[in-house]
Parts: structure tokens; sequence; C-alpha cells
């Protein structure tokens, strides 16, 4: 699409997504006719469906779910949730949560909107999508996405929302570029400041969406553009900002799950805030290095400017899960999944998984001496090193 087109599209489609949109800044007109309405509301409203009824997963499915009844000309009425089927008490969570409208193991005291609907069978949550949102924890990623091979046609478009990273002996990859193979779909990412139960319960926040068609890309696919990513994701009380470094958003938003790890070490041992702030300083410099390394495109102001970058670090490192698990395992001595079984009540700490993927990764590069916080913390996590030793770890290779 031209540059003119693509304006265009947007200042008409504008006209269709208000009051929200306008409220963002981003359109500047919110008046509109019938006329105007009608010939650029799409013949087929977008269907869009999420993978994963987690913590996360259902907050933006809430999310997408209010959008869809704000817009019933551009988008389907229902949002599919596939939600990993498991007994409540003897009844299904998928049950409970189109009865009661509440998902009351991962989200609980939160009303959901009726246009919800949870579905436990993974192939009928895609059937007819056009946009796919996958939210779950990213150890489960490979297994959802065999399972979902050869369901999916390559007309639709992904956004991930898993913090983490896809690891093998060959190298790393984006959890995204992991679901475009896989399913031979465009797909890009969100990842902001954006811990769950507070957008849950509507208390403004910022988020990025990184969002990149390649300029060559020939692929068929209907028209999910800037457009279509903000009137599906952006609330009053859910700010989206739309940029294209699809890598610096996915490695900002699975690293900071291993820097609040170790924040977690230093304040359950009662270090204060000073230290706090200094793993949080390393472990930045750490997360743009390992980005710079191993996906030299993404670019340092997306750790410096965006929400996806250093706001989800403070944030997490602040009230996120990881956290609590690394304080935790400081306070009472426990392993990581001790702690993480103890604290979390089915909900997965990333930062555990993704520690030790990281670690593997730079160990069969040869390059784990230049990431001491990154060492120091999977070698704490899994128990070979002492929190007390974090300090001489971290001055040795500085
Ligand atoms: N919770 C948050 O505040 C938050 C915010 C932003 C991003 N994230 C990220 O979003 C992703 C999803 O997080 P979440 O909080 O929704 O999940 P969660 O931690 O609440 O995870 C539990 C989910 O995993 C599912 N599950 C358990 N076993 C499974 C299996 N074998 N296969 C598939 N699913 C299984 C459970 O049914 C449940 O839906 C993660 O990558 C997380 O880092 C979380
Ligand atoms: O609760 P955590 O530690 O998984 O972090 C949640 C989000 O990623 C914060 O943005």
């Amino acid at each position: 699409m031209s540059s003119t087109s693509a304006n265009q599209r947007l200042q008409q489609l504008g006209k269709i997504l208000e009051p929200d949109l306008s409220g963002a800044g981003i359109l500047a007109s919110t008046e509109h006719s019938h006329d105007t309405i009608s010939q650029l509301t799409p013949e087929h409203p977008y269907k869009i469906c999420v993978i994963g009824g987690g913590s996360w997963g259902t907050t933006i499915t809430k999310i997408i779910a209010e959008n869809c009844l704000a817009r019933p000309r551009l988008f389907r009425h229902h949002v599919n949730m596939w939600v990993f089927e498991e007994k409540i008490n003897g009844e299904n969570l998928t049950e409970i949560i189109n009865s009661r409208r509440e998902n009351v193991k991962y989200l609980p005291g939160v009303k959901l909107p009726r246009n919800i609907v949870a579905v436990p069978d993974l192939v009928k949550t895609v059937k007819d999508a056009d946009l796919i949102v996958f939210n779950f924890p990213h150890q489960h990623l490979s297994s959802i996405l065999s399972q979902l091979k050869g369901h999916v046609p390559p007309t639709v478009r992904g956004i991930s929302c898993l913090k983490g990273l896809e690891v093998n002996k060959d190298g790393c990859k984006l959890l995204s570029e992991h679901i475009s193979d896989e399913l031979g779909i465009v797909c890009g990412a969100l990842s902001g400041a954006n811990l769950a139960p507070e957008i849950a319960r509507e208390k403004w926040s910022e988020t990025t969406i990184a969002y990149n068609i390649p300029q060559d890309y020939r692929g068929p696919g209907r028209d999910i553009d800037e457009v279509i990513l903000k009137a599906t994701f952006h609330r009053p009380y859910f700010h989206v900002n739309i940029i294209d470094d699809v890598a610096g958003v996915s490695v900002a938003g699975a690293l900071k799950n291993v820097v609040a790890l170790a924040v977690g070490f230093v304040d359950g041992l009662g270090w204060g805030d000073n230290a706090k702030s200094a793993i949080m300083r390393v472990g930045l410099l750490e997360i743009i290095k390992f980005s710079e390394t191993f996906f030299p495109k993404s670019q340092q102001s997306t750790f410096t400017r965006e929400s996806a970058g250093v706001a989800d670090l403070i944030t997490t490192c602040l009230g996120g899960r990881n956290v609590k698990v690394g304080r935790y395992m400081a306070e009472t001595g426990a392993s990581a999944h001790d702690a993480e079984r103890a604290l979390l009540n089915g909900q997965s700490s990333q930062g555990i998984v993704t520690c030790k993927e990281v670690h593997e990764l730079l160990t069969h590069v040869g390059k784990m001496e230049e990431y001491p916080l990154f060492a120091a913390t999977y070698q704490i996590t899994f128990g070979s090193e002492s929190i007390e030793n974090l300090p001489n770890l971290l001055s040795k290779n500085l």
C-alpha cells in the first residue's frame, strides 16, 4: 500500500473507530457520515480469537471483547478464547467461564463480557479467524503450534503476547518468528508494562505492539494494519503504541523476567532499594547487549522509550510474579519451582524457564561470561550459587 493510500485508509477507517481512538490523539477527525461508514465497513467483519486463558490471556480477551462490542461493524461479536481445560471442584473451567462470566482460577473477581466464549478445543477456537492472539506461558508454544499446524490458512495474521524466546542448540528465535515459521502467517508482538491484575481492573497502562509486514511480502491476507490493531487492542485504560521493532519488543519482554528474579533475590534478603536499582541497571545493559548480539536489527530506542522496554522492566521488578518468586526463594530457602508452586496457583514464572534457556544458549555460543547477571541468576535459581555472593559474581566481570 502506498503511503498516500495508507493515510487515506487511516483517516477513513478512523471515522468508524471513534470514540476511543480519537481520545488517543492519533485520529484527527471524528466526524462521519453514514455513507462513509457503510462504504468503509468491511463486508465481513474481522473475527478475532485468543489462545490462552491464564491471567494475561483472559485480560487481553476481555479487552478485545469490549472492542468487538463497541465496533460491531468492524468486528465479529463473539471472541473465542482457548482455555487449557481443567477441573475446578469437579466442573470444567470453560463451563464455569461461560456460565459465570468469570475465570475463577486465573482472574478471580473480574466480570467478563458476555461475548467471550471459552473453548476447550484448539482447532475449533481458531476456525474462520482473521487474527489469532497467542497468549499462554511460552513453554507450551511448540506443542500448541503442532496441534494448529494445517488448521490455520496463510491469510490469518497473528499477535504474540508471550514473553519468552525459542532457544535451541542452533541459536535463538523470536516466538513470533517461531509462530510464523510453523504456521506460515505474519505475526507481530504485543508487550509492555502490563501486570494483568491491574489492567483487568481497568487501571490505566500503556503497551507496545510491534508489527511489521515485510515490504516484499506478497502473500495473501486481509488488511490488518495499524488501524485495525489499534481498534482491536486500544482501550481508554490500555493505550497502544505501534512500532515495527518486533525483535526489540520481544527480547525486552522475555529477558526482564530474568532480571526480576534477581531483584527478588536481593529484596528478599532485605538489601534495600539501592540494590534493586543496581540489579535493574545491570539487567537493562545485558538485555540491550543480548538484543544487539542476537538480533542486530533491533533498535536501542525500543528499550529506552517504549513501554515494552524500561517500563516493563520496572513494573515487573516492582510487582510481577517473577520478583515474588525470587523474593520468596531468598526469604525461605525454597527452590524456584517450589516457590512458583507455593505462590502462583498454577500460573507460570516465565523467568525460571527463560534464565535456563538463555544460559543454554550463551554457554553454547561461548558468551556466558559476558552476561554476569544472567549467569548469576541462573546459578542462584538452580541452586549452584548463593544470593549472598551476587555482588562478587557481578563485579568479577564488570
Ligand atoms: N500475567 C501477567 O501479568 C502478564 C502480563 C503480560 C505478559 N504476560 C505473559 O503472557 C503469557 C501468558 O501469561 P498468563 O499470565 O496468561 O499465563 P498464566 O501464568 O496465568 O499461566 C497459566 C496458563 O497456562 C495454562 N496451561 C497450563 N498447562 C498447560 C499446557 N500443558 N498447555 C497449555 N497451556 C497450559 C493454564 O491453563 C493457564 O491458562 C506469558 O508469557 C507471560 O509472561 C503475563
Ligand atoms: O508477573 P510477571 O513477572 O510474569 O510479569 C508480568 C508482566 O510481564 C509485566 O508486564
